[in-house]
């Protein structure tokens, strides 16, 4: 796997205020950045735009075209059984037969035993994984973490980290906005709002 992600200067405007501009880095494969900055500087709308979700004001994302997004909303059927809500995704995201892949997903986020649970019925953390065993089961070169953090218990932060770990060393690149602090080694730290 080879994922990567550049931006080139680029310019974000929300409801007519422009939100960054001239923000230029890129993410190698095996690379990992890390943006920080007070509420509303931006982090989710950089996200949304690697996402191909918004438009920047001006500038350019370039990289692996496919790109797995954990956001706030999972898009998780929430009347579906955790495991076929994940089968639904993962068949769309990766193609081919998604079984092993949406087992291992669970396993690895520590959901294995939920998998027959209507996704409405899980807790706000087992939620949040979730939403991160879709983006391990896409199996694409690129993730796009939003506050991945969030709402999850210090065990679960550290499988987090762990699977962040594992994609990278498979030639993975993760963006990750975040709050809350994230162990990603070597990772670049991109501080929105900041004159540096
Ligand atoms: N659809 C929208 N239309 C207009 N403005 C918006 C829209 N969505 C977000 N904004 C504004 O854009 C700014 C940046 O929002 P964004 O969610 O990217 O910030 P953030 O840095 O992720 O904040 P937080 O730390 O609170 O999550 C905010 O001022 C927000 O009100």
């Amino acid at each position: 796997m080879t994922g990567s992600l550049a931006f080139r200067n680029l310019a974000c405007a929300r409801g007519g205020r422009v939100l960054f501009e001239s923000l230029s880095f890129a993410i190698e494969p095996g690379g990992a950045a890390l943006v920080t900055g007070p509420n509303g500087i931006g982090k989710s709308s950089l996200i949304r735009i690697a996402a191909g979700l918004l438009k920047p004001l001006s500038g350019s994302v370039e990289g692996s075209a496919t790109r797995a997004l954990m956001a706030e909303a999972s898009a998780l059927d929430s009347d579906r059984r955790l495991a076929d809500a994940l089968r639904f995704w993962a068949a769309l995201d990766a193609g081919g037969a998604p079984g092993d892949r949406v087992y291992r997903a669970l396993d690895a986020t520590g959901l294995a035993l939920l998998g027959d649970v209507p996704v409405r019925l899980l807790s706000t953390g087992q939620r949040r994984r979730a939403a991160f065993a879709r983006v391990v089961a896409s199996e694409a070169p690129v993730w796009l973490l939003d506050e991945p953090a969030n709402g999850l218990d210090e065990a679960s932060v550290r499988t987090l980290e762990a699977l962040i770990a594992r994609h990278r060393a498979a030639g993975g690149a993760v963006l990750i906005a975040t709050h809350l602090p994230i162990d990603a080694p070597d990772a670049q730290s991109i501080v929105l709002g900041s004159a540096a």
